[in-house]
């Protein structure tokens, strides 16, 4: 068995342009409506989820649209998050990560350097599922990701906990559910990913994001354009992105090497395969390169993610259906945790 790597974000982006059938070099991030599988429409499903499976294998992106969040907790959610980041950065900074024993709370603008080279220009504000260890400090027999959130008080920022986690359980849920499709799509058992995505102890960490608009002379003037956040690809399985109507997303085309939007589709969660389900699905599905450009214009824009990293003791090993005959697994067998711990060091 080789100990092959998956391909670095420098291999992503600067090898040369693969060869491509004309169809494949066409560039669509699909949208797909899921509304048939949840209100258990047996006719529905072979296409949902052959739509899932060409999505995932390639661009690694597609748009969901049907899902079972509401727009009332959406909206409800953006509120929050707008009456959150204008709170003075003292109260934010009260809350920040570096607080937090598992990547928990406030994250300034520049904190973060996806892309090499180029501090990100956005706020996050991260929560996971609320662990309390044993022993006096709350942290006992905690694992990595695992621990209690942050949060600011009830007064400066009224309902914004109870928002927060009420659209956490919902996201938990969703995830579960598209989980159940991607199942579907490599031939597995439908459940195959549940144990994974819906565990008390699954990581799944969620992080909501502002990013500051800029204006037109600046986007002019520089070569690089100004990041919200730069090229990378998401560490974990699978990312389900909330984005509000301004726009900003895009994502890589490898084989023309260029930039795509992601243009927003009320209602609609963007999806993209990780680099954990790249490696464990033998490259079939693919982790696409993703970055998003500062707003131009006088908006601020929000985003809100949900990583679903799965569970720290799960060993990721190529899965048997994604083996073609005669074809090796490309890599070695990886846990959850120490992959999450060699990509999650690098980026702070
Ligand atoms: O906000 C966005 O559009 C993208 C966010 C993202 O890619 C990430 O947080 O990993
Ligand atoms: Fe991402």
């Amino acid at each position: 068995m080789q100990q092959n790597m998956a391909a670095t974000i420098e291999e992503k982006t600067s090898s040369p342009p693969l060869a491509c059938a004309p169809s494949s070099c066409e560039f669509a991030i699909p949208v797909i409506d899921i509304s048939g599988y949840l209100l258990s429409n047996p006719a529905t499903v072979p296409s949902i989820v052959k739509a899932i499976r060409l999505a995932a294998i390639s661009p690694g992106f597609f748009q969901i649209t049907g899902h079972s969040v509401s727009t009332d907790l959406r909206d409800r959610l953006f509120a929050a998050l707008k009456i959150f980041f204008a709170v003075p950065q003292s109260t934010k900074t009260s809350v920040h990560r570096n607080n937090s024993s598992c990547m928990r709370g406030y994250e300034a603008v520049g904190d973060q350097m996806l892309e090499k080279g180029i501090f990100d220009r956005k706020e996050g504000f991260m929560i996971g599922q609320e662990l309390v260890g044993s022993g006096n400090d709350g942290l006992g027999g905690l694992r990595f990701g695992q621990g209690p959130n942050q949060w600011p008080t009830e007064s400066t920022c009224p309902g914004f906990r109870t928002v927060m986690e009420e659209y956490f359980e919902e996201m938990r849920l969703l995830s579960r559910t598209v989980f159940r499709l991607v199942a579907l799509s490599l031939g597995l058992e439908e459940k195959f990913f549940d144990n994974f995505v819906y565990n008390r102890d699954s990581i799944t960490m969620c992080r909501a994001h502002r990013y500051p608009p800029i204006t037109t002379s600046v986007s002019e003037t520089t070569d690089i354009k100004p990041r919200g956040i730069g090229a990378h690809t998401d560490f974990g399985a699978m990312t389900l992105l909330l984005q509000d109507g301004v726009g900003g997303l895009e994502v890589f085309h490898r084989p023309t090497a260029t930039w795509h939007p992601v243009t927003p589709i009320l209602d609609a969660y963007v999806v993209n395969i990780g680099d954990m389900m790249e490696r464990w699905t033998n490259d079939k599905y693919t982790s696409t390169l993703h970055r998003a450009l500062s707003p131009v214009s006088k908006q601020d824009r929000y985003s809100v993610a949900f990583f679903n990293e799965g569970l720290l003791d799960q060993v990721v090993e190529c899965i048997s259906t994604c083996l073609e005959p005669g074809e090796k697994p490309k890599y070695e067998p990886v846990t959850v945790e120490d992959h999450l711990r060699m990509r999650y060091g690098s980026s702070y």
